[in-house]
């Protein structure tokens, strides 16, 4: 499947251009998508007693229109019912005239669980809350036990966001046009698709190029040139050395969590570095990765040079405060000074809170060009505690919250959660869908921090670290499935790297 996501308008812009560029007219997209929608309709529900298709006024409707007619020459029974008024002479009036039965008001729609809906009320054009006999139609269908393929998207979800508008039909199958839209892999939105099927209608890929696409599905197309492998005459320093910074000696495991993760990823070095007061409990929990004292500031910027550490994480179990300030403050010094790479995680966003600006200005770049990437991994909490007002009840998509953090910090921005966005500074951007709940367990976000950390040090650019990260994580959390706890997480990366090529297989391009 293709990862580049078009938002409604973008679309409108693709049907534009391929309208303009031939062969099909507006009607011929719309009989390509209904035929398209009733193709699925017969492969899915063949033994549907009964085909109920609601229309909405625009070209969603006349998709339904136009299915209807398809479903009814195969020899499904049909039933049509259709908003008042579609545009005189528009292509919807079109679908309605060559469609052979009278239509019905929406009002008289009535199904039973052994028959199957299609909803073709709106797609693209939604552009306010359902309300009325819209929002009606959504009550009886969901009573009605019907299972519903929508097109485009089930009504009511924004292909913009995935945000309800309203109320919204929840769907067991979707056919969208061309390409998916954000709406389908950001919750709600995606948990009322069902599954997603993208049927080609006739429009031209080179129409992609012509719109400027800048959202895609992650998938390891997006970094795949970017990872790194080793030399084969490489040495463990060449492989990159990740610094992780240990919380007290209460609070070590999220650090120990992030330093095996970041090994596993391929750095060749990984210290953790300790505060006095817990190299103990650390030492005892350590083989493979190296440990140091660190209490100054000074003293780990010393060495860093000497030890040539090219990336280094703070933040999960650290402790929120001033120490944890003026590290995050050392090692953006470091970052600038030296290229290295840096991973700012929990406690060292929360330690910014109610004063952001102070954190993106000791992370502004000054002028150096070297300097290394810097990747902030909020879950939504503490996005909200260090981007006020773009938290997640400001009416603006996901996508473009992390994009705004991300401009705003300068920063690549992990969104993290069920349907996590990466954003880069320059305004790239992917949504994960490619995880499983089970990640929804504690330490796991600190597996993550070391994956990004592992990954940069060994000179990963950080948007592609972090974008990589994610989807490595996400793939071990859906090999291991139920019962996986936050330390199986490190020790299933090498079959998740191992299987990364038969991942490429499947996001190869199609035809089109
Ligand atoms: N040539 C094209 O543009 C193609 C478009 N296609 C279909 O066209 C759809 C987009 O068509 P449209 O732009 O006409 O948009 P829609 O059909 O999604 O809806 C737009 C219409 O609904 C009304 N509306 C929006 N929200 C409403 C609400 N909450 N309550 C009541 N009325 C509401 C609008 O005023 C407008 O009349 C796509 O989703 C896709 O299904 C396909 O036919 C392929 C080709
Ligand atoms: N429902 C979910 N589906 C997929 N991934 C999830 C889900 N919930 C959480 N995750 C992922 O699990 C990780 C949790 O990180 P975080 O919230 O920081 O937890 P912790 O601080 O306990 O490590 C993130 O990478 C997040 O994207
Ligand atoms: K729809």
């Amino acid at each position: 499947m293709s990862d580049e996501l078009l938002t409604p308008d973008q679309m409108a812009k693709a049907d534009r251009l391929a309208i303009e560029g031939g062969p099909f007219d507006g009607y011929g997209l719309m009989l390509n998508a209904g035929r398209a929608v009733a193709a699925v309709v017969l492969a899915h529900f063949p033994q549907a007693r009964h085909a109920h298709i609601l229309c909405g006024p625009g070209n969603n409707g006349g998709d339904g229109l136009v299915a209807a007619r398809f479903l009814r020459e195969a020899g499904m029974a049909v039933s049509a019912y259709l908003a008042p008024a579609p545009r005189e002479g528009g292509e919807v009036a079109r679908a309605l005239a060559d469609f052979p039965e009278t239509v019905r008001p929406l009002e008289a729609f009535c199904a039973t669980a052994e028959d199957v809906v299609v909803d073709a009320l709106f797609g693209a054009g939604l552009a306010r809350p359902l309300d009325g006999v819209f929002a009606t139609l959504v009550d009886k269908a969901r009573l009605s036990g019907a299972p519903v393929v929508a097109v485009d998207l089930p009504s009511g979800v924004s292909g913009q966001s995935g945000a309800v508008l309203g109320a919204a039909m929840a769907a067991l199958r979707t056919v969208t046009f061309f390409r998916r839209k954000p709406g389908h892999l950001l919750f709600p939105g995606r948990g009322l698709c069902g599954t997603v099927e993208v049927a080609d209608i006739g429009i031209p890929r080179r129409v992609l190029a012509e719109i400027g696409v800048d959202l895609f599905e992650n998938t390891p197309r997006r970094w795949r040139a970017a990872l790194p492998a080793p030399d084969p005459l490489g040495h463990k320093y060449s492989r990159g050395h990740a610094g992780i910074f240990s919380g007290g000696p209460s609070a070590t495991g999220a650090a120990r969590l992030a330093a095996m993760a970041a090994a596993r990823s391929g750095a060749g070095a990984v210290t953790l570095l300790s505060p006095a007061s817990a190299l103990l409990v650390n030492a005892a929990h350590l083989t493979a990765i190296m440990l140091q004292r660190a209490d100054d500031p000074d003293h780990v910027a010393a060495f860093a040079g000497e030890r040539k550490l090219s990336a280094l994480a703070i933040g999960p179990g650290y402790g929120v405060g001033e120490k944890c300030r003026a590290f995050v403050a050392m090692a953006a010094g470091l970052r600038r000074e030296r290229g290295l790479g840096l991973v700012l995680d929990a406690d060292a966003l929360t330690s910014f809170e109610g004063e952001p600006e102070a954190l993106f200005a000791c992370l502004n770049l000054g002028g150096v060009e070297e300097a290394g990437s810097v990747v902030l991994t909020p879950h939504e909490g503490e996005f909200a505690r260090l981007f006020p007002g773009l938290g997640a009840h400001v009416g603006l998509s996901k996508v473009e919250r992390a994009r705004r953090a991300a401009a705003r910090a300068g920063a690549t921005v992990v969104l993290k959660g069920s349907d996590s966005v990466i954003a880069a500074p320059d305004g790239r951007a992917v949504i994960n869908i490619h995880a499983s709940p089970y990640l929804a367990t504690a330490g796991s976000g600190d597996v993550l921090t070391g994956l990004i950390t592992g990954l940069l040090a060994q000179g990963m650019p950080g948007f592609e670290a972090a974008a990589a990260a994610v989807w490595l994580h996400g793939d071990a959390g859906l090999r291991l499935g139920a019962g996986l706890v936050a330390e199986d997480l490190p020790a299933a990366i090498p079959a998740v790297l191992a299987g990364l090529s038969a991942a490429d297989e499947s996001f190869r391009e199609g035809p089109r």
